[in-house]
């Protein structure tokens, strides 16, 4: 499948909310059939998911299917599954009419129906459930049935809303394994919107991140992670550490240590405007207690994980674009306390390369 969005834009009234979008959606190898739509609250990934479903209108632009222009293309033919954030089963009836609902509208027979709800069932996991009503359903039910729905008919593509948002925390990670799970069984081209970095790497193939209305970000997941376009980005996928950096033969620079351009995975002329690192990264140790890095930070405060003891560091003093660095205490030294002066190394290779400096 091939979807083409090419400069479209979205209005709320007298408020642009999409600007200028322009992708091009492959579910052929390198890429798998899920892409991720990643960003902040209210920056237009669900309305430019509504946009595909052709539930709000363009203001300019348009969107093609496969080579079908989808403009003159209502909604319900456009054969395109939907999952909402709270699941909007209909109320009152039961699993099983609710999953048939497509079918029954696309005037399948009955007994196929029937086959295909229980087909649907025991793809989301949800075997005998057929007869309950919806109602009664716990959050992570109503969203497998409410997929479930979405898959029967097979859709030529499914889009899912913040498929995962209503839920506790414990039962989302399962869930998007298990959607994943269930659209790569049934090779279906899928979009999930989500705001959380980690249901995006869990779930996308290819990572798609909006900022206020337009694509800062769009590639597989993986090149998506290791190199954010700008600061923000950065920032936004979850690298707490920002340092400045620079390119001196086949290193890459830091104020905190060199990093081997070959350990970065990145060629002779490729940009780098910064060094993204997370906290595991970086291993903070008492000034003197042993070896450490070349500069000493201010301890600004201590954060006891389960795992770890987390230092936030005054990053004031380096040339780097964040104020605070968070690293973690070598265990095997005193644990710092604020106003502790402390020297940071690099450690791990877990490091992404900001590829322009943004904003
Ligand atoms: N029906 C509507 N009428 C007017 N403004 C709307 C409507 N729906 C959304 N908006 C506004 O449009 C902007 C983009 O909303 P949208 O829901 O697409 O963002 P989002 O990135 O999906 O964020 P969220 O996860 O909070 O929904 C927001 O400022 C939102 O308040």
């Amino acid at each position: 499948m091939t979807l083409v969005v090419d400069s479209v834009a979205v209005d709320y009234g007298d408020a642009r909310v999409v600007r200028d979008v322009s992708l091009t959606l492959a579910t052929a190898p390198p890429a798998g059939p899920v892409t991720a739509i990643l960003g902040p609250s209210g920056c237009g990934k669900s309305t430019l998911l509504r946009a595909v479903a052709g539930l709000v209108p363009l203001a300019s632009g348009t969107i093609a299917f496969d080579g079908q222009d989808l403009a003159a293309v209502p909604p319900h033919r456009r054969d395109f599954g939907m999952v909402f954030q709270d699941a909007q089963l209909f109320p009152g009836r039961s699993v099983a009419a609710n999953i048939a609902y497509g079918l029954r509208a696309r005037r399948w027979p009955r007994e196929q129906i029937a086959d295909r709800v229980a087909q649907m069932l025991d793809l989301v996991r949800l075997p005998g459930m057929a007869r309950r009503r919806v109602d009664d359903l716990s959050g992570g039910q109503a969203q497998r049935v409410a997929l479930a729905r979405a898959l029967a008919p097979r859709p030529r593509l499914l889009l899912l809303d913040e498929p995962l948002a209503a839920l506790d925390a414990h039962l989302r990670g399962k869930l998007a394994d298990d959607i994943v799970g269930i659209v790569e069984a049934t090779a279906t081209p899928t979009i999930v919107v989500t705001h959380d970095h980690d249901e995006a790497a869990t779930m996308g193939d290819t990572v798609i991140v909006m900022r206020d209305g337009g694509v800062v970000a769009a590639d597989l997941a993986a090149r998506v992670w290791r190199y954010p376009p700008d600061e923000w980005t950065a920032h936004f996928l979850g690298w707490e550490n920002l340092l400045a950096a620079e390119r001196i033969g086949d290193v890459v620079r830091t104020e905190l240590g060199d990093l081997p351009t070959r350990q970065l995975g990145i060629g002779a002329d490729d940009p780098v405007g910064a060094v993204a690192i997370r906290a595991e990264s970086l291993r903070a140790r008492p000034v003197g207690a042993g070896p450490g890095g070349t500069v000493a930070l201010p301890v600004l405060r201590v954060r006891e994980l389960p795992e770890r003891t987390q230092v936030i560091l005054d990053g004031s003093a380096l040339n780097t674009p964040v104020a605070e660095l968070g690293a973690l205490a070598d265990d095997d030294t005193p644990p710092p306390r604020p106003g502790d002066r402390i020297t940071v190394r690099l450690v791990g290779a877990r490091t992404g390369i900001v590829t322009g400096r943004g904003d």
